[in-house]
């Protein structure tokens, strides 16, 4: 649905974009996580056509942004950072204007516009001036506007941005049912939302793609924990023992029963090779799976890196 291959932009001196590449397929939802300033929104400029890359090519549905823009704004819906509305008019008027300006032939636009308003939850607030509206019901009506031509591809540029989090929570809620429907990609700098909302995440700092991955292979360690019940001689120097095996460390894990963290050396899952250990041995496994990570812990470690 989307490629984006080795993208490049500078501000004068400031290098926004250093060779971003990266393909997102039809159906998934996918978050572009980062710190202010690592270049989400120049991505997000360029894929919607509102900004020419110094280098790289982008393509939506295998039409090319720069040749085609029109092509490709016609199956994108696009919700910018702070969406600017005009504060007079009203939610009907708003969402009127809009599809005038997506050129919705008029016998079409009631059936568009009440589908969209139904969707966002706006049907009993079509009258009220968007002056008068609170900063959620503001941004249901900028997503209101970027579905109205029922787009594959929703692009969301901080969506949650200075929301209260009830409000956030509406929003997210309204983004997942969305995403049954079209393609989303999002941007936002806040780790909770990526964990509520997507299958995969893309973690940009200063310019370039720290990792892309889902979001359960990017919290999977090589590393395995294993709970028995009990203590069978020898096992931890046979767990040790084990291909790909650095270290074994008997903890604690509340309950009295014998618990091990097998560290791995290469990162590949150890999970089968202590199921088969535990079987030929006869121990009885209480518990074996993969250690995993929190998305915190993964973005400050990419921060570190960097
Ligand atoms: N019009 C511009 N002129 C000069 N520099 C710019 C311009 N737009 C963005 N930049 C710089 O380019 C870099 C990337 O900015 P961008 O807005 O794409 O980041 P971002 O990840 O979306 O951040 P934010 O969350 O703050 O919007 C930053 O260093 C920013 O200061």
């Amino acid at each position: 649905m989307i490629r984006v291959q080795d993208l490049q932009k500078a501000y004068g001196n400031v290098q926004a974009l250093r060779g971003v590449s990266f393909d997102i397929a039809q159906g998934e939802i996918v978050g572009l996580l980062g710190p202010n300033g690592a270049g989400k929104t120049t991505i997000i400029k360029t894929i919607t056509g509102f900004l020419q890359p110094d280098a790289g090519v982008v393509e939506v549905d295998g039409i090319d942004v720069m040749q085609d823009p029109r092509g490709v704004q016609a199956r994108i819906g696009y919700l910018p950072e702070n969406a600017p509305l005009y504060p007079e008019l009203t939610v009907q008027a708003t969402l009127q204007l809009a599809a005038d300006l997506r050129e919705i032939p008029e016998d079409a636009q009631l059936e568009k516009i009440s589908r969209a308003v139904y969707a966002v939850g706006l049907e009993k607030h079509l009258t009220r001036p968007i002056g008068t509206l609170s900063k959620g019901f503001r941004q249901r009506v900028g997503l209101a506007q970027a579905i109205l031509h029922q787009p594959p591809l929703l692009i969301l540029d901080e969506p949650t941005v200075g929301l209260d989090p009830r409000q956030i929570v509406e929003i997210r809620g309204l983004i997942k049912s969305l995403a049954g429907q079209s393609t989303v990609l999002f941007s936002t700098h806040i780790l909770p939302e990526v964990e509520a909302l997507c299958d995969r995440v893309i973690i940009l700092m200063n310019g370039e793609i720290r990792a892309n991955a889902r979001l359960d292979e990017l919290a999977a360690t090589g590393n395995a924990v294993v709970v028995l019940g009990e203590r069978p001689a020898g096992a931890e120097s046979l767990l040790r023992g084990l291909p790909g095996v650095e270290k074994v460390e008997a903890f604690e894990n509340g309950d009295a029963h014998p618990a091990y963290r097998v560290l791995g050396n290469n990162g590949a899952d150890l999970t089968p090779a202590i199921y088969q250990l535990a079987a030929a041995n006869g121990w009885r496994l209480r518990e074996l799976r993969r250690d995993t990570r929190s998305l915190e812990s993964i973005f400050n470690e990419i921060a570190m890196a960097a």
